[in-house]
């Protein structure tokens, strides 16, 4: 078996308030997108501060690239390219003197990598403006900048599209697709912005006080739930009743926003649709639902169904 990008074995971060990571098991392999999803102070930019060798486990084992030993987990780490927390930047250097800075930094020969970064994340514009003087989204794609400085085979991004708009976020979307599919470039990314996380993760992990309680891909992921077929009429319950008998079907009921939900399964559209022709029932609207990341999450963790 050919190492995984990363791997954790036992690993915990014991802070004096409790545990910020607890007997964590998790291994990335080559090519991942691999989407980490927690609740605030689950543990996520712990674990990512412990790729990065800023935070020390208390117990357990992590490797990079196949690397344990301490001197080649550091030139294992030259291979990963990091946004973690806010990006640090020098509030007073513009965009290419903060990305000059860190070619130093990280002893990487700029001949044009800092302007070819900066296109990539859309700043080749941003001139002689400082940093100090960024909105939170210049500054994010700025961050994001320095972490493909280096030209990563793994990059770790801990909340790479808080703060950017709608449009930055596919932005950013974007580079990270083309990153993945063209270059090879593994992923380890959190978001809170569930739906965002789904669009680019090919396997999500899911991280509950500390522990990683759920591992799925994202095939997995389409194949927990049955899609749904949602029906918004001004009529529901005549309407639901109707479906019932002439379907002769008992699992069509009322969903919580009033529209009528059935399986998808064992369903010929096209009957359905002249039935409520037929019938007079109004359509305000038609669609299937496909199961959602954010809809897994809550109740993996309890927290509400449909
Ligand atoms: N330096 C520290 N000293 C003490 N406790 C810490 C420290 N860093 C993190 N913790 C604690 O460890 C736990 C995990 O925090 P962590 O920042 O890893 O969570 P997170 O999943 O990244 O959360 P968020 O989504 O809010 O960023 C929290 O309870 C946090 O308070």
């Amino acid at each position: 078996m050919t190492a995984a990008v990363f791997e954790a074995e036992g690993l915990s971060k014991k802070y004096p308030s409790g545990y910020a990571l607890d007997q964590l098991n998790m291994r990335i392999e080559a090519g991942d997108v691999y989407g980490f999803v927690g609740e605030n102070g689950a543990g996520k930019t712990t674990l990512m501060r412990m790729i990065g060798g800023v935070v020390q486990p208390t117990a357990g084992t992590i490797a990079l690239f196949g690397e344990q030993a301490k001197e080649r987990l550091i030139a294992a780490r030259r291979r990963i390219g990091f946004l973690i927390e806010r990006p640090s930047l020098y509030p007073h250097m513009n965009a290419l003197e903060n990305l000059g800075f860190y070619c130093r930094i990280f002893g990487v020969r700029d001949k044009g990598r800092s302007a070819e970064v900066l296109r990539m994340v859309g700043l080749s514009e941003s001139g002689p403006k400082k940093a100090g003087e960024y909105s939170l989204g210049m500054r994010q794609r700025l961050g994001i900048a320095v972490a493909l400085l280096n030209r990563p085979d793994f990059l770790v991004l801990d909340e790479p599209v808080n703060g950017l708009d709608p449009a930055g976020i596919v932005e950013i979307r974007h580079i990270l697709e083309q990153l993945a599919h063209e270059r090879g470039v593994t992923i380890l990314i959190s978001s809170h912005i569930l739906s965002e996380l789904q669009l680019l993760a090919g396997k999500y992990g899911f991280i509950h006080q500390g522990r990683l309680i759920k591992e799925i891909s994202a095939t997995e992921l389409q194949q927990s739930a049955q899609v749904m077929i949602c029906i918004t009429t001004s009529a529901p319950a005549a309407a639901a009743n109707m479906l019932k008998q002439e379907l002769q079907r008992e699992d069509i009921r009322i969903n919580k926003a009033g529209e009528i939900e059935l399986p998808r399964d064992g369903v010929d559209l096209e009957h359905l649709m002249s039935l409520l022709v037929q019938r007079g029932v109004p359509i305000d609207g038609f669609n299937l639902t496909a199961p959602n990341l954010e809809q897994y999450y809550m109740d993996l963790i309890g927290g509400g169904g449909r």
